[in-house]
């Protein structure tokens, strides 16, 4: 069981709240002249990267308090609980063991007594046997070629970690052609399957439940196109895999067993790319590099469990999350790679800290009095800079955001990459130091401007600056270094779970939309007009029925 603390009744928050007052009214240029140590202090090198937090709004009393927050939340005995395999998604009733899935250690993890690692590991060895022989091209389609695509069909959990990593990891890549359909919209699949040929595509139908609808739907619209190419059903084995739980449907579907690639329950699906789902990985990147990924996702693990929170990344990421968005008032948290490769990690986080952390009702099922999790979002950089930094820069709101680039580039380019890197470390500088009204003044003097233009002008040109950033600088984009930073944001959004007293691991907020959605699917069979819901509702049912062709 988790302890159930609300952490606005805690010592330290009552700390926090008074010494608040004194940090906003300080400057982050301030803190940095009146502290020399302070990026030694505020940075931790874990192995091939580098954590650079020095540039946030605390300072050595904030950062004591907030550390003691952690304590008095009992963050420790929530870790220990993860780790030991206990039922912490209590409201599903289930293990929370995405780190089993990377125990590269393979020390005995137990569920209900039962080392899990066996299973997890005849799941992985099944997976490096099948990725090489589609690698190699030894497997065959129905008509003796060898494959050349892999059409991912999955939604959420199932669909945006593989996109990701795959997309993160392409310079890694074979020569199979990756795809992924997601949305149930027909144009997703119709546009893909253009591009294929059924003799040589192999489908993975990844869902951990295989009853979500959308990839339901898309998996019959695939095997109807692959039987209408001259394929007959036996040939399905050839062309089909099953990345799942649900060992019954799947063999329902008409997939054979042997092609099903399994997990369980306690891998919750945005937490699930370790996991089988992790398949169009090893088939894109090879076996090896998608071990690479688990063992640098484990390091991380190791890192979480015992390092102690005053060093602690994971913990550290978390708390200044915190810090902005309970005492600052922060909505948000832009996630900015300076890596084309990771132009999706942004949308992978926004499910996974979205979907874990968009609760309102605390651990013991009372409405929370305080703000929870943050929107996420993001765009690689340089591309956010010449649209939305305008409003991180000179906006009303307080936008913490995370910088990730990587120090060497897997493309050097002539100068890019330096370019590309003196974006990164300018962006951080210019949030944090801004630029006053003297600066101003003294470049339009420069520039040879009049009084009354600089009188006009200066006051659009002022930047305020304390914008608080992390800067995450990797020594290279690999494998290892990715599986470790994914596995720093899943931890990270772990610890924030524990201080709002939230259950981090559900997801009832999907269900609702999906209920409405089933009822009002047979509604659309026929043309009659509909007057058993709202006003609007009826109204936009009845134009698209008198809409549509
Ligand atoms: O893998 P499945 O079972 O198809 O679920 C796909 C997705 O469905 C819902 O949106 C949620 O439950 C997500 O967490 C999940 O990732």
């Amino acid at each position: 069981m988790l302890p159930t603390i609300n952490f606005t009744e805690t010592e330290a928050y009552k700390y926090l709240a008074d010494h608040f007052i004194d940090i906003n009214e300080k400057s982050l240029k301030d803190l940095f002249t009146e502290d020399k140590e302070r990026f030694e202090k505020f940075s931790l090198l874990f192995e091939d990267i580098l954590l650079d937090f020095s540039k946030n709004r605390i300072n050595d009393t904030t950062f004591a308090l907030l550390i003691q927050l952690a304590k008095e939340c009992k963050l420790d005995e929530a870790i220990k609980a993860m780790y030991a395999g206990e039922k912490i998604n209590q409201t599903e009733d289930r293990q929370v063991l995405h780190i089993a899935l990377r125990n590269q250690s393979n020390t005995p993890i137990l569920v209900d007594g039962k080392d899990v690692m066996p299973e997890v590991n005849k799941v992985l060895d099944k997976m490096k046997d099948f990725s090489a022989r589609i690698i190699s091209g030894e497997w065959k389609g129905y008509t003796g070629k060898a494959i050349t695509d892999v059409v991912n069909i999955g939604i959420g959990g199932s669909d945006l970690g593989p996109v990701m990593v795959t997309e993160a990891l392409k310079a890694y890549k074979n020569h199979l052609n990756m795809h992924f359909v997601s949305n149930i919209d027909g144009t997703h699949m119709v546009e893909t399957l253009k591009t294929v040929d059924p003799e040589t595509t192999l489908f993975l139908v990844a869902s951990k439940t295989f009853t979500t609808q959308e990839t339901m739907t898309n998996a019959n619209s695939a095997r109807d196109w692959f039987l209408e190419s001259g394929a007959v059903k036996a040939d399905i084995a050839k062309h089909f895999a099953a990345l799942s739980t649900n060992e019954k449907d799947v063999t329902a579907f008409g997939i054979d067993p042997e092609n099903m690639f399994g997990f369980w329950d306690w891998v919750g699906g945005r937490y699930s790319l370790w996991s089988a789902i992790g398949l169009p990985i090893a088939l894109s990147v090879g076996f090896d590099n998608f071990k690479a990924l688990l063992q640098g996702a484990h390091a991380t693990d190791q890192h979480f469990e015992s390092t102690p929170f005053e060093s602690n990344i994971p913990v550290i990421l978390g708390l200044l999350g915190v810090w902005y968005i309970n005492f600052f008032g922060a909505e948000t948290q832009a996630i900015l790679p300076y890596d084309q490769y990771m132009h999706r990690f942004a949308a992978y986080f926004q499910q996974g800290d979205m979907e874990s952390n968009g609760k309102h009702v605390d651990r013991n099922g009372n409405e929370v009095t305080y703000e929870t999790g943050p929107v996420i979002w993001g765009e690689p950089g340089t591309n956010g800079q010449h649209a939305f930094y305008q409003l991180i820069h000179q906006g009303t709101r307080l936008i913490p955001c995370d910088f990730i680039a990587p120090a060497n580039s897997l493309n050097p380019l002539g100068e890019h990459h330096p370019i590309l890197l003196s974006n990164f470390f300018a962006q951080t500088e210019a949030l944090m130091n801004g630029k006053t009204e003297e600066q101003i003044v003294a470049e339009l003097q420069k520039d040879g401007k009049s009084e009354a233009e600089i009188t006009k002008l200066a006051p659009f040109k002022v930047f305020e600056g304390n914008r608080p950033t992390n800067s995450i600088l990797l020594k290279k984009v690999t494998p290892y270094t990715l599986g470790s930073l994914i596995a720093m944001y899943e931890h990270k959004i772990f610890v924030q779970g524990i201080i709002w007293n939230i259950f981090s691991f559900d997801q009832w907020g999907v269900e609702l939309g999906k209920q409405l959605a089933k009822s009002i699917l047979p509604e659309l069979k026929d043309n009659e007009p509909v007057s058993t819901h709202d006003a609007s509702t009826n109204g936009l049912i009845n134009q698209y029925k008198n809409w549509r062709a």
